[in-house]
């Protein structure tokens, strides 16, 4: 599916006011400072026809097997027939229509044979209720029900839901999409999109992640990768969400200074490719024994970018073996999913996990908008492998995914190469970040120590009140 057509579909929703800022109740009585009204679609059959080709598409795409195609009432009511033209069109009867007419009328109309296989099609997803009310008429009806293909999802919970109820939903737009289109044609300004998004990670519908929404306890989250599972350990047992980045170029120092700040950090950071030549291969064991010594993870800031045959090469092997003593590494999307397949192939039979690059922290990184969300969308993809992200804020709200921000100081500002420092508060607080990753702010402090404690203090402390825990 392109992607310019998707755009131009977006701006062309905006155009008929099928898209509105405001104001606006859903049908749970939620408030939503956006609303998609696709009912306008009526009145625009050749925008309706390039919703049925974009649909079609969708279909074909995802190889969707079925043997009918029934649409959500009222407003998808008819858009099986104008979508997937040569498919045996049903009608189900569901709780909006009269309850009269669900007594007199059969609930499914149409012919089909028992055990059939029918796509939904519906027009906006929230929670995914509608759909699974329509599924449910279908189920009574004999009909089995697999997939569902949505116009417009709204990010809201309910690929979550209705995946929970055996459903899988293909989406054709999503809200962050819509948003970054919209913003980058200036029909919105950034202060709209960025409080659509708030609203959007702050209102999810699904149960399940509300029971977890807190986050702050592996316990108490569901479908955690173990490597996840045991940073959140650790940044409880030792009340620290601090990543230190030890940039050095001595593995002497580094290995010293680890051994100082060890308990005061969840995460150790290294690039293992600047230290000079003092650096042997027994290095790597001892920073593995003061790991394990002070229970800190080790994240070899690596930053693989290339195909997937080569990032497992430089991943497992050359000088510097970065599979066999760190436990993450991070990779950019910019090579597509084969870098992170590449990078699993040798990483996840050793339990090692995945960061994925979906920001970055210098000025004019073009890490933004749609590349942060394929960022995600690789992620969702491979969470047996991809524990977090490096960003600058909380991309997602699904609690598998550990979101860790570098570019942080006490002050804001930044280092004349482009670099740019946030405080704690604002990464952690604000921004929704999970771990603060903290170089030079600890590294030129007159007394390392001393300020590596500050910052695990300040980000804890930020963190926790965030979570809504009081700090220890
Ligand atoms: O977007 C990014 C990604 C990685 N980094 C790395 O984090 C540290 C930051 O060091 P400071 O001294 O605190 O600036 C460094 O190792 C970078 O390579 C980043 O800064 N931004």
């Amino acid at each position: 599916m392109e992607n310019a057509s998707i755009d131009s579909l977006i701006l062309k929703l905006h155009d008929v006011d099928a898209v509105k800022f405001g104001e606006y109740k859903l049908k749970s009585g939620m408030m939503t400072p956006i609303y998609i009204d696709l009912r306008v679609l009526v009145s625009h059959p050749a925008l309706m026809n390039q919703v049925s080709s974009l649909i079609y598409e969708r279909v074909q795409e995802d190889g969707l097997q079925f043997d009918s195609v029934c649409g959500v009432p009222y407003t998808a009511l008819p858009w099986p027939q104008s979508s997937v033209p040569d498919m045996n069109c049903l009608c189900s009867s569901g709780e909006r229509r009269p309850r009269t007419m669900v007594r007199t009328k059969r609930l499914v109309e149409g012919s089909f044979r028992e055990g059939d296989i029918c796509l939904i099609i519906e027009d906006t997803v929230t929670s995914g209720s509608s759909i699974q009310e329509t599924a449910e008429v279908l189920y009574a009806g004999g009909l089995k029900v697999t997939d569902a293909v949505v116009l417009m999802d709204r990010e809201q919970g309910g690929v979550e839901m209705l995946a929970s109820k055996g459903i899988r939903l293909h989406p054709i737009i999503s809200m962050f999409k819509l948003l970054n289109v919209l913003l980058a044609a200036e029909r919105i300004d950034a202060k709209t999109a960025q409080s659509v998004r708030e609203f959007i990670l702050d209102n999810n519908t699904f149960s399940p992640k509300k029971e977890n929404s807190n986050g702050v306890s592996a316990t108490k989250k569901l479908y955690v990768h173990p490597l996840a599972a045991k940073l959140l350990n650790i940044m409880e047992e030792k009340s620290s969400n601090l990543c230190v980045s030890l940039d050095l170029t001595s593995s002497e120092e580094l290995l010293q200074l680890a051994d100082s700040l060890g308990p005061l950090v969840c995460i150790l950071k290294t690039h293992v490719d600047i230290l000079r030549s003092d650096y042997t291969a027994d290095f790597n064991q001892k920073l593995q024994a003061l790991a394990e010594k002070h229970n800190f993870l080790i994240f070899e800031d690596r930053k693989f970018a290339d195909i997937g045959n080569t990032v497992k090469h430089q991943y497992d092997g050359g000088v510097y073996q970065i599979s066999s003593w760190s436990h993450i590494v991070n990779a950019h999307v910019v090579p597509g999913p084969g870098v992170v397949q590449g990078l699993g192939a040798v990483g996840k039979p050793l339990g090692r996990g995945c960061l994925l690059i979906a920001q970055m922290s210098s000025q004019g990184s073009l890490a933004t908008g749609e590349y942060t969300q394929a960022a995600l969308k690789m992620a969702e993809d491979h969470s047996d492998f991809v524990i977090g992200f490096i960003c600058g804020s909380k991309i997602t709200k699904r609690p598998e995914f550990i979101h860790m921000t570098p570019g942080v100081q006490m002050k804001a500002g930044g280092d004349g190469f482009g670099q740019q420092y946030t405080t704690p508060e604002e990464v952690l607080c604000n921004k929704g970040s999970d771990v603060i990753i903290v170089g030079r702010g600890i590294l030129e402090a007159p007394d390392r120590r001393t300020a590596a404690e500050s910052y695990r203090k300040c980000g804890w402390k930020a963190y926790t009140k965030r979570l809504g825990q009081s700090s220890q």
